[in-house]
């Protein structure tokens, strides 16, 4: 989906007036499913946090001796062509049913999940939405060169993945 797409639906959904308070959410599901989306595409932390087997397993067939390191790859999982077709391409519309109400999906896990969940998560999600609802509401983003010429990839893949540096113009609205 355009960049200029996105913008427009943002802007006729957040509208003018004071900037959205969290109780605000449910009320402004593709603005929830942008960021959801952009969390999806980025995938933060791609592989999670390095676990080790506590006992010996059996999986898949293979038997893994107590110890093992397991690196849970959550980029697989946010990028999984099975659940998130075309995974590379950023598409707010995978996060919304047929009457543009906010979808849950299951394998949406830039957190991860489980004992180990990040602390984080309600803090982040939190300041993710009012950052950026905040910002859109008052400005137009618009990029100096085409935004089709920004690539998506990060720039630097390891631990996190770190977006490229792109220039951007606030213009208030
Ligand atoms: C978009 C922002 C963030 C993302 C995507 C993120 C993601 C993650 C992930 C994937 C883990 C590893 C969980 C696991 O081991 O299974 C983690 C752990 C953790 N995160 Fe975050 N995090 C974010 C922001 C934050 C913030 C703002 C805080 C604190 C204010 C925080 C605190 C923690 C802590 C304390 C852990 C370790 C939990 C544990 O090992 O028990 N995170 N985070």
């Amino acid at each position: 989906m355009s960049a200029e797409r996105v913008q427009e639906e943002l802007t006729r959904e957040l509208g003018a007036g004071r900037a959205p308070c969290l109780a605000d959410r449910a009320r402004l599901p593709y603005t929830d499913a942008v960021l959801h989306e952009a969390q999806r595409l980025l995938a933060l932390v791609p592989m999670s946090m390095p676990r080790a087997l506590t006992k010996t397993t059996r999986f898949r067939g293979y038997t893994l001796p107590q110890g093992t390191e397991v690196l849970p790859l959550l980029g697989s999982i946010l990028h999984d062509p099975k659940v998130f077709q075309q995974p590379e391409e950023f598409n707010p519309g995978r996060f919304l049913d047929a009457e543009g109400k906010f979808k849950k999906q299951e394998s949406f896990l830039p957190f991860s999940l489980g004992k180990r969940v990040c602390l984080g998560e309600g803090l982040a999600r939190a300041e993710i939405f009012l950052l950026f609802t905040a910002v859109l509401q008052a400005f137009s983003l618009e990029s100096p060169c085409p935004p089709g010429a920004l690539s998506l990839q990060p720039a630097v893949s390891g631990l996190f993945n770190i977006p490229q540096a792109f220039q951007m113009q606030f213009r208030p609205h």
